[in-house]
Formats: structure tokens, C-alpha cells, sequence
């Protein structure tokens, strides 16, 4: 079942959860993407909105129980989620590798870097030593550590935070994985730093062919690195589709509000949208208590009775792999259909504060005094 059409990695219906004191904890909850080879595909969303949880839940790295992993993980034609644990485990050595945020976590500081390298190499093939260390000292010759030859013999504290990222990438190279996962893998760096290491992961997605799945909260990295892009919010995808489309013809007013943070487009969007500058007022909903309809109606400006019933609108199909969930479109339409904000996001948010907003599923008449 490995077709040659087939993407790298095809996920359709993940749905992960949790058991709490609280209740179920709904973390992830049906979503579907795809990576393809040679491809970086961006997971943005705020923080809790489900990413970290959605790309762990690839390769079990959630426990179960307390979580519970639900839907079809395929990697190159292999569901991954019929695999027992066991062979889970070797399976994500030979063809998914992480990269995470903190890398000063990730190496052990009583060994030497190469020392750590080496075992790495040797764990995943059994190779003589002096041959893990060739291949050690052309890793980190590969992802830009200077002079490997002789740094590889030092301690994880002689490198500069920047520096640890880029032997955390080597290490995940060790397997030549076909899929890396990268979860906020410059968050904890300096700006400065930050754009080497993703000039560093673009050019090791061309040189090893890999997929990137690359997760993080920041629209402009995404914009510098992505193919394509998953907007989560609340466990649910709100919109996906290439970088160009999603970043120049936002379709759901969650994106458009994500991407009005950024500087430079904050007046085109608020243009448009007649909402408040600045971040999005307003949190997430409580996902163990998630409300009807769409995730983000409370805090929407274009939000109508109908959003706050029902399930999450089913994802609409814009054309070339542009898929929104919103009820306001409908298939093939240009993304730009919204109506008339029904109140600007600044006034929600004000009526919500002052205790003004609608109770559940109750009608606000708001949108239709504003309009003249
Ligand atoms: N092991 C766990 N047990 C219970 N709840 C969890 C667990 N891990 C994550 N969650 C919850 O799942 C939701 C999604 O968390 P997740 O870490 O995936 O968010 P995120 O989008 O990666 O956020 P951030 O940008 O802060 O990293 C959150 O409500 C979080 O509290
Ligand atoms: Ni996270």
C-alpha cells in the first residue's frame, strides 16, 4: 500500500485526550494533515491550542493511559498505529526523529558531545567505533559546527546555546530519518541565532529529502519556512492549506487575526476585519469543557448563533488543498467571503468583560443594530 502518490506522512481523524481530575481533557480532536517528502509543513497555533500533543501523539510518545490516541497515523503507506509499542519504537528510530525546544535538556552534560554522538550512531547501527566517530565528526561538519574534528571532544557546556541546537539536530540526523519533527526548535534561542538554525533545517530537508514537521506559535516563522501550514485552535484545525494561500488569502477570521499580529499587516487585516489591533482578546475555551460549534466563536467577530451549535463546521475545501472550517463558507468559494464583522473583536471582548455577552446558543442582535 505504498503508493508512489501517497505523502509521507498522512494523518486523518487524530483525536487524542486525556484523563484528569477534571474530566477528559479533549487535547487533540480530529484532525487531519499531510506531510510530503521534501516538504516543511508548519503546525501554528497559541499556546495549548494542541500542537506538541498532536505531533507526539505520531510516535506514541504519550503515555497510555492517562492519554488515549485515536485515528490512522500512516508513514510512507504504514499505519502506525497498529504497530505494538515495541515496534513503534524502532520504527520512529528508523524514520521519525524530534528536535525540541530545550536543547541544554536533551544532551547529557557529563559526557562529551561526540561520546554522545557516537553511542547514537552505534545504537542505531552497529558500526566499529572509530567509524561512529568519522561519522559523528561529518555530522556535526553537516549541520555547521565549526571545526568538528576538534570540538567534537568537548563538553555540552563549551557550546553556545545555538550551538547545543545544532548537535541536537545532528543527533536526530543519526537515523537519517524520512520525517524530522521539530517542536519550537528556536523558541528558547536569541533571535540572532534563530535564523541560522532554520536556514539549517532547509537546507537539510533538501539535502537528506526529508518531511519537516515544524510546530511553533510564531506566524513569521512560519512564513520564512513553510510549505504549507495547519492552523490549530483548540485541538481542531481552523484552516490549512500552502503558505501563499493561508498568508495571502486567509479565509478563517482566526487566521486573519493571528496574522494581523504580525508587523505589517496588522492595518490591512484590521482594515478589513474592523477589529482591535494588537493580540487576540479573549482564550481559549477550557478543553475539558469545550463548547459547541466552532472552538473559536467566543472570541470571533464575525461569530452568528449558528457557530455555537453543533459540532466544529466540517473543513470546506476553498480549491487547491485550501481547507477552511467555517460556516461561512461554502465550497470553492474565494476566501474572503466573510459578512460584516457582527461586532468588532474590541467590542466583544468589552461585552464579554462587562457580562453583556449572550448566554449560551442565544441569538445577539448586536451585528444587525451596527449595520445602518
Ligand atoms: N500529559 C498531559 N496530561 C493532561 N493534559 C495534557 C497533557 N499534555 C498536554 N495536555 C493538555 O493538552 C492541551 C494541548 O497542549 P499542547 O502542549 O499540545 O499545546 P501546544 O499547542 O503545544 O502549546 P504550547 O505552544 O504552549 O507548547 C493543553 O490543554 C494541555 O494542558
Ligand atoms: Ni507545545
Amino acid at each position: 500500500m505504498t503508493g508512489d502518490d501517497e505523502p509521507l506522512l498522512a494523518v486523518e481523524g487524530l483525536r487524542t485526550t486525556f484523563r484528569t481530575e477534571a474530566g477528559e481533557l479533549v487535547a487533540v480532536d480530529g484532525i487531519d494533515f499531510t506531510v510530503g517528502r521534501g516538504e516543511t509543513v508548519c503546525l501554528v497555533g497559541e499556546s495549548g491550542s494542541g500542537k506538541t500533543v498532536a505531533v507526539e501523539s505520531l510516535t506514541g510518545l504519550i503515555d497510555q493511559p492517562p492519554g488515549r490516541i485515536e485515528g490512522t497515523i500512516r508513514l510512507r503507506g504504514t499505519d502506525l498505529t497498529a504497530l505494538s509499542d515495541k515496534e513503534l519504537r524502532s520504527y520512529r528510530g528508523a524514520s521519525i526523529a524530534y528536535v525540541f525546544q530545550n536543547p541544554q535538556d536533551a544532551l547529557n552534560h557529563c559526557y562529551s558531545v561526540g561520546w554522545q554522538l557516537i553511542e547514537a550512531i552505534q545504537v542505531h547501527e552497529d558500526v566499529p567505533e572509530a567509524e561512529a566517530r568519522a561519522r559523528a565528526i561529518d555530522l556535526l561538519d553537516t549541520v555547521g559546527i565549526p571545526d568538528p574534528t576538534s570540538r567534537i571532544d568537548e563538553y555540552p557546556h563549551e557550546f553556545s546555546s545555538g550551538e547545543k541546537q545544532r548537535v541536537m539536530i545532528a543527533m536526530a540526523l543519526v537515523s537519517e530519518p524520512d520525517l524530522l519533527v521539530a517542536d519550537e526548535p528556536t523558541t528558547a534561542l536569541d533571535v540572532t541565532i534563530q535564523a541560522g538554525i532554520l536556514q539549517l533545517l532547509d537546507d537539510l530537508k533538501a539535502e537528506y529529502g526529508m518531511g519537516v514537521l515544524f510546530v511553533t506559535h510564531d506566524l513569521a516563522t512560519v512564513s520564512r519556512i513553510a510549505d504549507r501550514v495547519v492552523v490549530l485552535y483548540a485541538g481542531k484545525v481552523m484552516e490549512r492549506g500552502s503558505v501563499l494561500d493561508v498568508f495571502e488569502r486567509p479565509a478563517h477570521p482566526y487566521t486573519r487575526r493571528l496574522l494581523a499580529c504580525l508587523p505589517g499587516r496588522a492595518s490591512e487585516l484590521d482594515a478589513i476585519d474592523g477589529a482591535g489591533r494588537g493580540g487576540i482578546a479573549g482564550s481559549l475555551p477550557d478543553p475539558t469543557a469545550l463548547p459547541d460549534g466552532c472552538r473559536f466563536a467566543s472570541r470571533c467577530a464575525y461569530a452568528e448563533p449558528a457557530c455555537s451549535t453543533g459540532d466544529q463546521p466540517p473543513e470546506v475545501d476553498l480549491g487547491e488543498g485550501h481547507h477552511v472550517s467555517c460556516i461561512h463558507y461554502e465550497p470553492g468559494d474565494a476566501p474572503s467571503v466573510l459578512p460584516e464583522p457582527s461586532e468588532s473583536a474590541a467590542e466583544a471582548e468589552q461585552s464579554r468583560a462587562e457580562g453583556r455577552s449572550a448566554p449560551d446558543g442565544e441569538p445577539t442582535q448586536q451585528g444587525v443594530i451596527e449595520d445602518e
